[in-house]
């Protein structure tokens, strides 16, 4: 298993590329499946997680090829030859799920396995599983997989969700695309990946209405067609990378952000003291004078994202003062706090929030990543701290950040990944 070094204390200089974001990747893959025509995605990040929705999506007949010299352009076609998903590509990455609105839609059976939980939290799918049965699939959970079926098409109506869920507007959207009628997804969510699979629907001949609201207003059509799309830049790699930059000192500019998806991260960053600037090609971020304490709760888009939760409590951890970071989405995303306070960090976990009292150095140690997001905060808290971290599991930073070592070295870090 690699791990990563780190010596901290180097600020940062020059430009980071940002790389399409997997979240809007993942799903824009699944819709390969609404079309036997070929739907060619560019900008694909070259990610563990694109790797294995590629793996899913050969089972389902789906052909990935790359036909760009340096795989960030997709070509996914084919006729569906199986509808069943396993368990054992299911279990690596819970976005698989995406896959069981577009085959039903298409095929009007699927048999895919349930995700279960993972370290953040037990992430049930009962919203998915709900809005596809008010639209007429028939389900049953049979050994763990989710058993669906229709008799004719799916049948357009208004879904209620209870609360905003991401995976569940990606699927409904899907399965709605092809639908008999018209679906209305209410409290549907609104993250910019959101509107980058409408858009990408839509260029496949998709009638989509409210795109970038809360109400999605979809007019089912009987057959999509094939597109080229061009996956969005990663909000979150972006976010990583600016507290990055504020954590260290020094200026980066961050190409091809966009900090029009930043949302709340860009203001909480401005209100702990670090200057988040458009710029020609990308976002600039500078840290100005000292950092501040800045108190955050997660919330669906436009408000805090969870995934950049715990790399602001590694900003946090070494600003002045301290900050009160509330995690309102998953009900277990401060596996990183054990870990950060190895270093040093003065974490208090009070149910669903946690008390960060700035430290003015962190020192470096041997730490151990438990999910995606909270590898990258321990990532941040190695390029402050003093002496050398290293990170080990990195496999979880692997599934979301593409090249960090060499990203970050390119800008003045002393990092490197040390493979067994
Ligand atoms: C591949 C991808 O895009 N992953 C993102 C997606 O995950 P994902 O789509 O899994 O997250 P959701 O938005 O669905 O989850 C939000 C909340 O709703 C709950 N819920 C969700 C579905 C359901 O059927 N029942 C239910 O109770 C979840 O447990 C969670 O508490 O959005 C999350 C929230 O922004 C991000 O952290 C993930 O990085
Ligand atoms: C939690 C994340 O991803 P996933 O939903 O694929 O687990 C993430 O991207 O931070």
């Amino acid at each position: 298993m690699d791990r990563i070094r780190i010596i901290g204390g180097q600020p940062l200089a020059g430009e980071i590329p940002i790389g399409g974001a997997k979240n809007a990747a993942l799903p824009l893959m699944a819709a390969g499946l609404l079309t036997d025509e070929r739907l060619v995605l560019t900008r694909v990040p070259r990610l563990a997680d694109i790797a294995t929705m590629a793996d899913l999506l050969a089972g389902h007949g789906i052909a990935v090829e790359q036909t760009d010299s340096d795989g960030r352009v997709l070509s996914l076609g084919g006729a569906i030859t199986s509808t069943e998903a396993p368990y054992d590509i299911v279990r690596k990455m819970r976005a698989s799920i995406l896959v069981l609105g577009p085959l039903l839609a298409r095929c009007g059976e699927a048999r895919v396995s349930l995700p279960g939980g993972c370290a953040i939290g037990t992430r049930p799918v009962d919203l998915h599983l709900k809005g596809l049965e008010q639209m007429g699939a028939i389900i049953e959970l049979d050994a763990g997989y989710v058993m669906a079926r229709v008799i004719g098409r799916l049948k357009g109506t208004t879904i209620i969700f209870p609360m905003v869920s991401v995976g569940a507007t990606e699927n409904l959207l899907m399965a709605a695309s092809l639908a008999d009628g018209q679906t209305v997804l209410r409290n549907a969510a609104r993250e910019p990946e959101i509107i980058d699979l409408c858009h990408c629907l839509v260029a496949m001949g998709a009638r989509i209405g409210g795109i970038g609201t809360g109400e999605l207003v979809i007019e089912g059509v009987e057959r999509l067609h094939g597109a080229t799309h061009a996956i969005i830049p990663d909000r979150i790699e972006t976010g990583t990378y600016a507290c990055a930059v504020a954590m260290t000192g020094g200026s980066v500019v961050l190409r091809d952000a966009r900090i029009d998806h930043l949302g709340a991260v860009a203001r909480v960053l401005e209100e702990a003291g670090i200057d988040v600037a458009e710029v020609p090609g990308g976002v600039r971020v500078q840290r100005r004078n000292g950092l501040h304490g800045v108190d955050v709760m997660t919330e669906p888009y436009p408000g805090f994202p969870t995934d950049m939760q715990a790399q602001f409590m590694a900003l946090m951890a070494v600003a002045d003062g301290a900050s009160m970071i509330t995690e309102s989405i998953f009900e277990n995303r401060f596996m990183h706090v054990s870990e950060l306070t190895r270093m040093g960090a003065r974490v208090n976990v009070h149910g669903a929030s946690a008390i960060v009292r700035g430290v003015p150095q962190l020192a470096g140690a041997q730490v151990m990543a438990t999910d995606l997001r909270a590898s990258s905060s321990l990532i941040l808290a190695g390029l402050v701290a003093k002496g050398e971290t290293v990170v080990s599991r990195v496999y979880h930073l692997d599934r979301g950040y593409e090249d960090v070592e060499g990203k970050l070295s390119a800008v003045g870090a002393k990092i490197e990944r040390l493979r067994d």
